[in-house]
């Protein structure tokens, strides 16, 4: 094994790449599986003498595990110290990259690669699956088939069709975009957005277009339902809150976040159902997750997802194989494919 790079794998059940390109990767590396069950085991383990004290690379395409430890942060702060000097190249899983302290790790001198697109389609899907979650409150109607029929017959005269309502969304992205694109396509919803600055490539690739609105304040007194797609940061913490409700058109604003469950006050969101402002609403993420907020559990006009949007099959193989595309070419040439840091050589 001398003279190979370490490799640690955090690895999915879906083992997309396989065949040739698996064998070759345990020619080329001498691939270590992560199996920790605390964070502490991971640094303990990334002491001097330690199995991963060595390591290169960490490849995580997979949950760390079920359950409660599937939340352990291995990218965070208080990791970040503790990893070995040999550190120079992390490939992670998933569009959003939050969670790792990526200023940190950068100036650990370590690459930080996301795997962009991977999950554009399971995450946009998830978001129009919501859209009409939020006007039609599919899931209570659910509800009503499994166990009382008869409380369908008052949700059948509340729910409102969404075609050729007005669809706001918060970052015309990748997935913002797609979004759009789907909405507009099944739904004929008119699209606005907002964000830090117009963007007229994507606006032409919507038959209709779009209208930009500089703040959220701006767009929500034009439009009937409002996705979140943008990043999670300072400035879009409680992106929405009692102030924006307030704003929203006397038939409701419908609320979709398929972002950060921060960017919504919850507290001011639960209000806002109460009082009717917020007439519906479908969210895959949540505050404090893996926790859901007990109200929101409780109202029948909100549909609740664990997380879930960005995890299908398909994605899990694409973060396999965009993964493995970091670790050769940063092997190969010094960069890899997508990173979201840039490390000088
Ligand atoms: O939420 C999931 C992601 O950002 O990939």
């Amino acid at each position: 094994m001398a003279g190979k790079p370490d490799v640690l794998l955090i690895e999915s059940s879906v083992q997309a790449v396989d065949g040739p390109r698996r064998a070759k990767l345990a020619e080329r590396f001498n691939l270590i599986y992560y199996d920790c069950e605390s964070i502490e085991q991971f640094k303990e383990r990334m002491k001097p003498g330690g199995p991963y004290a060595n390591i290169a690379a960490i490849v995580r395409s997979g949950w760390l595990k079920a359950g409660p430890l599937a939340y352990i942060r291995p990218f965070a702060t208080d990791v970040v110290s503790h990893y070995p000097p040999s550190l120079k190249l992390i490939c992670c899983n998933g569009h959003g990259h939050d969670a790792a302290d990526v200023e940190t790790i950068s100036a650990r001198g370590i690459w930080y690669c996301n795997t962009p697109d991977a999950c554009t389609e399971a995450v946009a899907n998830t978001a129009l699956f919501l859209i009409l979650e939020s006007f039609r409150l599919f899931s209570y109607a659910q509800w009503c088939a499994r166990y009382d029929w008869m409380q369908s017959r008052e949700l059948g005269l509340l729910s409102v069709d969404p075609t050729g309502k007005a669809l706001g969304v918060v970052g015309l992205g990748d997935i913002g975009l797609a979004v759009a694109q789907k909405a507009e396509a099944s739904c004929s919803m008119k699209i606005h957005y907002q964000g830090p600055r117009r963007k007229p490539d994507a606006e032409s690739k919507l038959r209709s277009g779009a209208t930009y609105h500089q703040t959220v304040d701006d767009m929500i007194p034009h439009i009937d339902c409002i996705v979140l797609a943008a990043p999670y940061t300072k400035e879009t913490h409680h992106l929405l809150g009692s102030r924006q409700f307030a704003l929203a058109k006397k038939e409701g604003l419908r609320v979709v976040n398929i972002a950060r469950g921060q960017m919504i006050d919850e507290d001011a969101l639960i209000e806002a159902l109460a009082s009717g402002r917020v007439p519906g609403a479908g969210l895959d993420v949540h505050a404090n997750e893996p926790g859901v907020n007990p109200k929101l559990k409780d109202n029948w006009r909100v549909t609740l997802l664990p997380h879930i949007g960005v995890c299908s099959h398909t994605s899990w193989a694409n973060f396999e194989k965009i993964n493995l595309d970091n670790l050769e070419a940063f092997f190969d040439t010094g960069t890899p494919v997508t990173p979201v840091n840039k490390i000088s050589n």
